[in-house]
């Protein structure tokens, strides 16, 4: 069993594989598209409009965490750009996912750290507030606690609980197989309007 395997599926099988379960509904970029990533989540809740615990949180983060980056109400000012990218990769992270904004974004893409973000925008954060790392935080309306799993590609992004990870993984690969056999039959031509009896609804 593999967090690998939660990359593989993708966010939206491993959010209908826990029915429909823990889909962070809220619109990111990912800066580098193609990629899919999942690991444990390290959280930081920043003051409003600051980034002094993005700064902070970099001395926890260990390799293959997703760093998760929030503040009380998500706005469009600058949490990360390369600096505290240049950071974040140096201490091994997985990804970052800014729930707020980005800037320095060619120089990031530059870096190779995937990033998803909310907004790209230059507006400087603070520095001055003392906010939470390691905190449970909530991101389009999902809460991401740390360690919980984070999964992301270009659909968006989801979140896994860490102790569902072993259901979830096993939910996954029966969820897998039975598409992979849908995805065969559909191939063949037979049609899902038919299979599923929506054809006979429509005329009876
Ligand atoms: O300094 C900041 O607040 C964000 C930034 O541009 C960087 O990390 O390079
Ligand atoms: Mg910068």
């Amino acid at each position: 069993m593999s967090v690998n395997e939660l990359a593989e599926a993708g966010v939206a099988t491993v959010y209908e594989a826990r029915g429909r379960r823990g889909l962070i509904d809220e619109s990111f970029e990912p800066l580098l598209p193609g990629r899919a990533i999942a690991g444990p989540a390290r959280t930081a809740l920043c003051g409003q409009d600051d980034n002094r615990t993005v700064h902070e949180v970099m001395a926890h983060v260990r390799p293959g965490e997703v760093l998760v980056l929030t503040m009380p109400e998500p706005r469009p000012v600058a949490l990360l750009g390369d600096l505290l990218a240049t950071q974040a990769l140096a201490r091994g992270a997985a990804a970052v996912l800014v729930d707020a904004a980005v800037r320095d974004v060619a120089d990031l893409r530059e870096l190779g750290l995937p990033v998803w973000t909310r907004w790209r925008r230059v507006k400087g954060a603070g520095k001055n507030v003392r906010g939470a790392v390691n905190v449970p935080v909530t991101v389009g309306g999902a809460t991401i606690g740390p360690g919980d799993l984070v999964v992301l590609d270009d659909d968006g992004a989801a979140v896994v609980p860490a102790s569902d990870l072993e259901a979830t993984v096993a939910a996954v690969r029966e969820r897998l197989a039975k598409e992979a056999g849908l995805r065969e039959r559909w191939r063949a031509g037979e049609l899902s309007y038919d299979a599923y009896g929506m054809r006979a609804q429509d005329a009876s």
